[in-house]
């Protein structure tokens, strides 16, 4: 005899949404779910669509959580910050981890739809630029492919214009004390970020001293272990890269692995890994 299969209506859940928000309506599932139009007939397509619109979610809270945790450095409410930097980390990890799925696409699987990609490219990502300027990378020539589209541009400018993860922290570290230089604070914001020894000197300083410093020096830690992750990410891409498409050139017309990897020599927080050689 087949058992009555349980019905979770007796113990309370509602079953009923004639006139209430549900799970659908709240999370704007319609919208969302609507939203993925493969080009082609290839099977494959899918995969790269949902792979980058979720990356493109993981990167919407990124920003969210680095415009909160940079307010919350300016604030010198340097708990909320660490706590905001830890899961900008987590996030980058989880984007980290989903290469794994896209490594699942072969070449032959990827050629039967690149063609459908015509110029588009990760390269035009304003969501990926946005966080790239917030943490402090600004190369202005990345602003290019978004002059077609006036609010993207606005909101790429208006990043610019804000002091950048490194500087809020910086400007954090000489309210606390530390000797950073008059120069720096009020340095362009809109230009990418120079090394400078003099900053060097200043990690120095926190690193030989962590109990004097040690609000400085667990920001440090939090700054590198977002570095950190967020290299991961460019490797796993180039590798990615080469693996589907070896050494052609992408896309978005640039010479593909060989970019990539001049991008894995970018230091967000030079200094800060620096003064371990010389601490
Ligand atoms: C098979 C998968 C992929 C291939 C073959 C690929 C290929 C490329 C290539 C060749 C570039 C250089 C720009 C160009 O000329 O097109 C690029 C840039 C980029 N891609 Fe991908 N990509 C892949 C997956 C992804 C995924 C999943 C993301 C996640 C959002 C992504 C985000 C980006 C970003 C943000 C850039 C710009 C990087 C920078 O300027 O530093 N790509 N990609
Ligand atoms: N640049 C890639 C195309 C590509 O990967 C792409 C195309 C459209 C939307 C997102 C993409 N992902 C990352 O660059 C290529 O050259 O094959």
């Amino acid at each position: 005899m087949s058992q009555c299969p349980y019905n979770p209506a007796r113990e309370g859940a509602q079953m009923s949404f004639q006139d209430r928000m549900s799970y659908v309506d709240y999370l704007q599932l319609d919208t969302i779910l609507s939203a993925q139009t493969p080009l082609s007939d290839s099977h494959d397509e899918m995969l790269f669509i949902i792979q980058h619109q979720t990356s493109e979610l993981w990167m919407r809270l990124a920003l969210h959580e680095m415009e909160a945790c940079r307010q919350a450095l300016s604030q010198d409410r340097l708990r909320p910050a660490f706590k905001m930097l830890s899961r900008i980390a987590r996030i980058f990890e989880q984007l980290n981890s989903a290469w794994d799925v896209l490594r699942t696409m072969t070449p032959s699987d990827y050629q039967s739809f690149r063609p459908s990609l015509g110029q588009s490219s990760g390269f035009q990502s304003a969501q990926y630029r946005l966080i790239e300027y917030a943490v402090g990378n600004r190369n202005l020539a990345m602003l290019g492919p978004h002059a077609h589209r006036p609010d993207l541009m606005a909101a790429l400018e208006a990043e610019l214009a804000k002091p950048s993860l490194y500087d809020e922290a910086l400007r954090a570290l000489a309210r606390m004390g530390l000797p950073v230089p008059q120069d720096i604070l009020t340095r362009d914001l809109r230009s990418p970020w120079v090394e400078d020894p003099r900053i060097e000197a200043v990690w120095c300083e926190v690193y030989r001293n962590p109990d004097r410093w040690w609000e400085a020096y667990e920001l440090a830690e939090k700054l590198v272990d977002f570095e950190d992750y967020f290299r991961r990410w460019r490797f796993n891409h180039v590798t990615t890269v080469e693996r589907v498409i070896g050494f052609r050139r992408g896309t978005g017309g640039t010479e593909g692995v060989s970019y990539l990897r001049r991008m894995l020599e970018v230091e967000l927080f030079p200094e800060l890994w620096r003064m371990r050689s010389t601490l």
